[in-house]
C-alpha cells in the first residue's frame, strides 16, 4: 500500500505539488491524469524521490521513503517513462538486467528472469535478447522498457506515459498486456497519462491534479458520473462521457437471455466494443461468446449515470 501525505513540492517558491494526499492500495491501479503542468509527474518522480519533496511523507507499506537513500529506493521501485529510455548500447537483455545486476542477482537468475520476461511481452528471447534497441520497432523498445522496470519484481510500478508514442493498436495491446502482467504479478501501479479512455480503462482509481492540487480521487465511474468541479467535467469530455462510461463494463455482464443474429462479441468485451459492433453491423442486438445477448436498449441505458447509480 502507498500512502501519500500531504506531499508538496515548490520551486523558488512557485507551487507545482501543493498538499496532495490518497491512498493507493496493494495490488492496484492508479491513474494520474490532468492538464499539462498540473503536477503529475513532480508527484511520481516525489514516490521515487528523483524528485525531493519541499515537505510530505512517503509511506511503502507502512516505511517512510526517507527510511532507504534514494537509490536504494529506486531499486525496489520499478520506473518507466515515455520514449522507454533504454540504453542505446546495451543488448535488450543487459537493459532488463540493469537492476538485478545492481542487486548482486546470480548469472543464472538474470537469464532466467530475462528470458520469462521476454516471453511475458511476447518478444522470442532468442530472437531478441542480444539485440540493440535500435533493432527493436518503437512498440518492441516499449514493451522492452516495461520489462526493464518490472525485472527485480517490485512491488511498486511508476509510469509516466509509457505509451504516449504509440500508434493506437501497439497502444491497446500494451495496455492489455500491462493490465494482464500487473494482475499476474499483484504490482501496485501508478500510472500518470493524458489519455482519459486510458485512465478508465486501466485505472482501479483515477487522481484528477489541477494547478498542483489534486482535485477528485475515486474509482473511474465516480469521476465520471460525479465530477467534483467543473474542471474534471471538463477533463472527462462532456462528448466522451458516455462512451467511456460504457467501456467500464464488460459485456457478459450485462448479457441477458435471447438470441441475436451474427457473429458473437467477446465476453470480456467492453459495452462500447459492443455498442460500435451493434452500429457498424445495423443489429439491435449481438450475442455474447459463452452465451446471451447485449442489446442497444441495454446500452442505452448503461451510458447514463443513473443506470449505475441503480446498480
Ligand atoms: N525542475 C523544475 N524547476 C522549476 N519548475 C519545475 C521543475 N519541474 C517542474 N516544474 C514546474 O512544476 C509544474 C508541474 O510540472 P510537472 O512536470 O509535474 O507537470 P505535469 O502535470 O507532469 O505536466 P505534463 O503533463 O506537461 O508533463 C510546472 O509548472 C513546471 O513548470
Amino acid at each position: 500500500m502507498i500512502e501519500i501525505r500531504n506531499l508538496t513540492k515548490r520551486y523558488d517558491g512557485a507551487v507545482a505539488v501543493e498538499d496532495v494526499s490518497f491512498t493507493v492500495e496493494s495490488g492496484q491501479i492508479a491513474a494520474l491524469v490532468g492538464t499539462s503542468g498540473s503536477g503529475k509527474t513532480t508527484l511520481l518522480r516525489m514516490i521515487n524521490r528523483l524528485v525531493e519533496p519541499t515537505s510530505g511523507q512517503v509511506l511503502i507499506d507502512g516505511e517512510d521513503s526517507h527510511s532507504l537513500p534514494g537509490y536504494l529506493l529506486r531499486r525496489r521501485i520499478g520506473y518507466a517513462i515515455q520514449g522507454h529510455g533504454l540504453f542505446p548500447h546495451r543488448t535488450v537483455a543487459q537493459n532488463i538486467a540493469t537492476v538485478p545486476r545492481l542487486l548482486g542477482w546470480s548469472a543464472d537468475q538474470i537469464r532466467d528472469r530475462v528470458d520469462e520476461l521476454l516471453n511475458l511481452f511476447q518478444l522470442d528471447p532468442d530472437a531478441f535478447r542480444d539485440r540493440m534497441p535500435h533493432e527493436l520497432s518503437g512498440g518492441q523498445q516499449q514493451r522492452v522498457g516495461v520489462a526493464r522496470a518490472l525485472a527485480a519484481k517490485p512491488d511498486l510500478l511508476l509510469m509516466d506515459e509509457p505509451f504516449g508514442a504509440l500508434d493506437p493498436v501497439i497502444r491497446a495491446k500494451a495496455q492489455d498486456d500491462l493490465r494482464h502482467i500487473q494482475r499476474q504479478l499483484g504490482t501496485t501501479l501508478i500510472l500518470v497519462t493524458h489519455d482519459m479512455e486510458e485512465a478508465v480503462t486501466l485505472g482501479d482509481r483515477i487522481a484528477v491534479m489541477d494547478k498542483g492540487r489534486l482535485v477528485q480521487y475515486g474509482p473511474p465511474s465516480e469521476i465520471l458520473t460525479a465530477p467534483a468541479t467543473p474542471f474534471v467535467r471538463d477533463l472527462i469530455g462532456m462528448r466522451e462521457r458516455p462512451f467511456h462510461l460504457l467501456s467500464l463494463t464488460p459485456a457478459h455482464a450485462i448479457a441477458t437471455e435471447g438470441e441475436a443474429p451474427g457473429a458473437p462479441i467477446a465476453r470480456d468485451a467492453s459495452l462500447r466494443e459492443a455498442l460500435a459492433e451493434c452500429l457498424w453491423s445495423g443489429r439491435s442486438a449481438v450475442p455474447v461468446e459463452g452465451g446471451g445477448i447485449v442489446t442497444l436498449a441495454a446500452l442505452q441505458a448503461h451510458a447514463a449515470p443513473t443506470a449505475r447509480a441503480a446498480e
